[in-house]
């Protein structure tokens, strides 16, 4: 009896030892022991009562299997989906997209038109950067960088992915059109577009990708402005253009890091036809410095208070020094200075401007006093003026009093200018 206890129990422990060994395990394989078990113990006085454990057995292991083989293929397919979706980079694209949501919206912000609009642009970009993957997987095998991607490394087919990327792709789209209006839906879906079936094939023809690229990168925070206002305006293009003119140092500066790995995927970039490196430092340079007018723009179009434009200023200040120093040395350690810069400046930038937002009312009030300003400016005559001054002093909000643009322009970041006088 004992005896054959003892070899059900060493059938089944074999059987444990064997799922755990063997996490994608198959149904003929794992049910050999039981086999070889039954056969052993099929000898002994003790049989029946053997064969009752083993059966026993063999159905726990049966069932724990299934769970088991189950639970390993969502783990599997899980990882795949998230590195398809490149999720880190979905996350930013998240990020954009919710604070073009917060900056678009008025004193109150919407939390739950925010979660869809975050989750439908989320399921979009996971979308796009899965095509991106499928359409590449011969050069992303022959990189370094990229080669252990779930299809280059053989892990999901083409097909699956092509299915994750469709379902994904068209769920967002419907969340985005049904909880936030079709302007938004629109812009996803054509950013998807844009990313796969343009940006994608021209970075194996033309360096013009970046620009292409950064134009992907830049409309999402527009998507949430438009998901929360339901139109745009000029002032929505703040964080589109910061992310537009952010990119292009961000990827000259990987592009050069990297040239090596990309040379061996197939792509053309800019950088491979500068061996010096200059040229690509200059680009960087000249992207950073048509960031420096933003800030004052974000504040002169109503979008933010006044410390934004010192901030903005201050940061881009920082992120030009660094493209500088690239370009007075291009080496690696110049671009590479100027690379973590510009991962420190974008959530710095988004931070800054999501805490000096003004809502709706406020902007709508302050451009409308802008307006009655340029008025003056430009030839109302005095009756009109004193009109203008006594509306203002009636309907002055607290926190801000706009300036024409060129007066902020003499505080930052070009102190040298001298101060113009408007009213006497
Ligand atoms: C709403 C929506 C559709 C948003 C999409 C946003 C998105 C995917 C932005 C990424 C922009 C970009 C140029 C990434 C680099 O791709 P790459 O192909 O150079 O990267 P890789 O070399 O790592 O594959």
């Amino acid at each position: 009896m004992w005896r054959g206890g003892s070899t059900a129990a060493s059938a089944a422990r074999a059987l444990r030892s064997r799922l755990l060994l063997d996490p994608i395990h198959h149904p003929a394989t794992s049910l050999a022991p039981i086999a070889s078990a039954r056969t052993s113990s099929s000898s002994t006085p003790s049989t029946a009562a053997a064969n009752t454990i083993v059966e026993e057995a063999a159905a726990a292991v049966s069932v724990s299997q299934h769970t088991g083989s189950i639970s390993d293929s969502l783990r599997h397919y899980g990882k795949c989906y998230w590195e398809l979706s490149k999720a880190r980079l979905s996350a930013l694209v998240v990020a954009t997209s919710g604070a073009g949501y917060v900056l678009g919206s008025g004193n109150i912000v919407d939390i739950a038109g925010l979660c869809c609009t975050c989750a439908g642009t989320m399921m979009v970009a996971a979308s796009a950067n899965t095509l991106n993957q499928v359409f590449e997987i011969k050069n992303d095998a022959k990189m370094k960088r990229t080669m252990r991607r779930p299809l280059p490394s053989g892990r999901i087919s083409p097909a699956h992915a092509a299915m994750w990327a469709t379902s994904v792709g068209v769920a967002g789209t419907a969340l985005l059109a049904w909880k936030a209006n079709g302007l938004a839906a629109g812009l996803a879906a054509s950013n998807l577009v844009l990313y796969a079936f343009v940006y994608t094939p021209l970075k194996q023809i033309h360096p013009v990708n970046t620009w292409v690229g950064a134009v992907v990168g830049a409309i999402p925070p527009l998507l949430g402005w438009a998901a929360a206002s339901t139109e745009l305006s000029l002032n929505a293009m703040i964080l589109p253009a910061a992310l537009y003119f952010w990119q292009i140092p961000h990827f000259m500066a990987l592009a050069y890091l990297c040239r090596n790995d990309y040379l061996a995927g197939g792509y053309r970039m800019f950088s491979f036809a500068d061996p010096t490196g200059r040229r690509t430092a200059w680009v960087s340079l000249r992207n950073c410095l048509y960031m420096l007018p933003l800030g004052l723009f974000a504040y002169n179009w109503g979008l933010t208070s006044e410390w934004f434009s010192f901030e903005a200023s201050l940061l881009t200040l920082g992120l030009t020094i660094g493209a500088l120093s690239f370009v007075l040395e291009p080496s690696p350690k110049t671009a590479r200075r100027m690379f973590y810069g510009s991962l420190l400046y974008l959530p710095a930038f988004m931070s800054g401007l999501l805490l000096h937002r003004l809502p709706s009312e406020q902007k709508a009030h302050n451009l409308a006093e802008n307006n009655e300003l340029d008025g003056v400016l430009y030839g109302a005559d005095l009756q009109d003026e004193e009109r203008a001054r006594q509306k203002r002093q009636d309907t002055k909000p607290s926190r801000v009093q706009s300036l024409p643009p060129v007066s902020y322009a003499s505080v930052a970041p070009f102190p040298f200018l001298p101060v113009p006088i408007y009213e006497s």
